[in-house]
């Protein structure tokens, strides 16, 4: 596409150069920029992207976009503010595919991975090929891709959207992250549906209060809602928690039609008669597309609430609840949520992304529901990031644990000794419970598999799916299911 194309639908700009150059792609990283590409230049938290300019240029930028004049033998594009205008030329670049592929945002502190998993799952079970965009990978029908943020940069979104329309993609689950609304990083992106779990705390590092959290999450229903049509299929709805109060500020900031979903309070789509076992929840699913009995392998009350804003967006998109059922039933789990590690022993051994205090609580006491044995929880908290839940969450695991280990998370650049510190901080004499430290967290968990008796469940908290440990800025593989694998191996060689 022509420099020109691009920009045109920006007001204030200043062109230095020829706008009749053709432009190959765009990218806002030197470090990626290829030959043809326009180099976006943004200032950073860390840095300033217009230090990379000579390096883009040096890599074959046929075009840069900047906040100051600079001089350079490529045309240069001025701006006042090129994180809103990159908002803009990437809709336009890759020719607005968000008016096409139905796109289902889904925010909140908890249960976004989860809730678009399902989402993708039921519509792929009807043949409408669904991407997925998330803290785990992107999908894109069965082939699967790395990402570095839940909520990728714009123009890495309005890419990967038109890349799953080439490959005949109908819709795309992708998760909203607070950072990423406030970031501007889903500028641009009309969303089809956009559906709220819950707000607890978490990330105050970043949004400083809760108020300001909540408001963060809220841009996302702000941004929905005045495409009025017609066609029931092109307007847009939000799909809110009846049982989160948020839901209700939620509900007055958006022009859109709402569905509620909940298990206490009255709503659109709702959970009567939850039973929780072990092994899965049962429950009477009462809705506006009709009633039927569930039975899920998914574990937990939390899981019924992921199930209930999944079944919302399959109705709205005319999805028979038979269908639904049996889609949903098929599921047995998420990567790295609630997954059972076994390797032949008689206790259970679960490994959860809990890394917030409500998502650890959620955790524990579904664990405590059906536990037969003790409670033995590994969790720590990572560094750069919310110190405020660090004690919050020793707390809790304390609190339903027999037997709490608190340990390394992802320390990233913080000294891990300190992290476990101020969680420590926040149980030193609640009572009487036992609790160890161990900073090394391989050496966390083979204590905890060792310590562990017939029917006892060890919950690995924190890190789920991840496959690393951050250190000091270095990552180093590390996967918790494999050395709680190789825990209770190395229990079982021991005799
Ligand atoms: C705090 C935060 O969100 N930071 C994001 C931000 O980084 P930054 O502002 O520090 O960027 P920077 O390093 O200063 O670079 C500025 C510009 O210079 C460019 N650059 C930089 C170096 C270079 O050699 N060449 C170059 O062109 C960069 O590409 C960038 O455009 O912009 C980067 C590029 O888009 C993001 O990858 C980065 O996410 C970091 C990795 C991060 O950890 N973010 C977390 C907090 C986050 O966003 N998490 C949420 C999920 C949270 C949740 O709900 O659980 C997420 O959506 O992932
Ligand atoms: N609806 C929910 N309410 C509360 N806790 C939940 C819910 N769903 C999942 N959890 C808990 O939170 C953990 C993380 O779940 P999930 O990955 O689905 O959330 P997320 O919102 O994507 O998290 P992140 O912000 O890290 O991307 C799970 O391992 C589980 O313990
Ligand atoms: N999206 C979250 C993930 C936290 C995962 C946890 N293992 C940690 O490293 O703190 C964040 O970036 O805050
Ligand atoms: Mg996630």
């Amino acid at each position: 596409m022509r420099l020109e194309d691009i920009i045109q639908p920006l007001i204030l700009k200043q062109v230095i150069g020829d706008l009749g150059t053709e432009i190959k792609g765009i990218k806002i990283d030197s470090r990626q920029v290829e030959s043809g590409d326009l180099f976006i230049a943004l200032r950073g938290l860390t840095v300033d992207g217009h230090r990379f300019i000579d390096k883009a240029i040096s890599q074959g930028a046929a075009a840069v976009m900047v906040e100051e004049p600079i001089s350079a033998n490529i045309p240069v594009v001025i701006v006042p503010d090129t994180r809103r205008a990159m908002a803009m030329a990437a809709a336009t670049f890759y020719r607005h595919p968000t008016k096409e592929l139905k796109v289902i945002g889904v925010t909140g502190t908890n249960g976004k991975t989860t809730t678009t998993n399902l989402i993708q799952h039921i519509l792929n079970d009807q043949d409408q090929k669904t991407g997925l965009i998330g803290t785990i990978s992107m999908k894109v029908g069965n082939r699967e891709y790395k990402v570095n943020n839940t909520t990728p940069e714009i123009v890495d979104l309005q890419r990967s959207f038109r890349w799953m329309l080439d490959e005949g993609c109908k819709y795309a689950a992708i998760e909203v992250s607070s950072h990423g609304l406030v970031m501007g990083r889903t500028r641009g992106c009309e969303f089809h549906i956009a559906v709220f779990t819950n707000l607890t705390q978490d990330h105050l590092d970043y949004h400083e209060t809760m108020e300001k959290y909540r408001d963060a999450k809220g841009l996302l229903f702000n941004q929905l809602g005045t495409r009025y049509s017609d066609d029931p299929q092109f307007n847009q709805v939000a799909v809110l928690n009846a049982d989160d109060p948020v839901s209700k500020h939620y509900a007055n900031t958006t022009s859109a039609q709402v569905i509620t979903y909940g298990i206490d309070q009255k709503a659109d789509v709702r959970a009567e008669n939850i039973r929780i076992t072990a092994t899965g929840t049962r429950f009477m699913l009462r809705s506006f597309g009709g009633d039927i009995e569930m039975n899920l392998q998914l574990v937990g009350k939390f899981n019924i609430y992921n199930a209930l804003a999944a079944v919302s967006v399959a109705l709205l998109e005319g999805i028979s609840l038979e269908k639904v059922k049996k889609s949903l039933e098929s599921i047995s789990g998420v990567n790295g949520r609630f997954e059972r590690v076994q390797a032949g022993q008689n206790f259970t051994v679960l490994v959860d992304y809990s890394h917030t205090p409500d998502s650890l609580e959620n955790a524990l006491q579904t664990i405590r529901e059906f536990v037969d044995g003790r409670v033995i929880c590994v969790v720590g908290c990572g560094g750069d990031r919310d110190r405020s839940k660090r004690p919050v969450m020793a707390q809790i695991a304390e609190k339903y644990s027999d037997l709490t280990i608190i340990t390394s998370d992802n320390p990233r650049t913080e000294p891990p000794e300190e992290i476990i510190a101020e969680m420590v901080a926040g149980i030193k004499g609640v009572n009487l419970k036992r609790y160890e430290t161990i900073v090394d967290r391989r050496e966390a968990i083979h204590f905890a598999i060792h310590q562990a008796k017939a029917n006892d469940v060890v919950l690995i908290a924190g890190k789920g799916h991840e496959t690393y440990q951050e250190i000091n800025g270095v990552r180093y593989d590390f996967d918790d299911r494999l050395v709680a694998k190789a825990a209770i191996e190395s229990r079982r060689s021991e005799g």
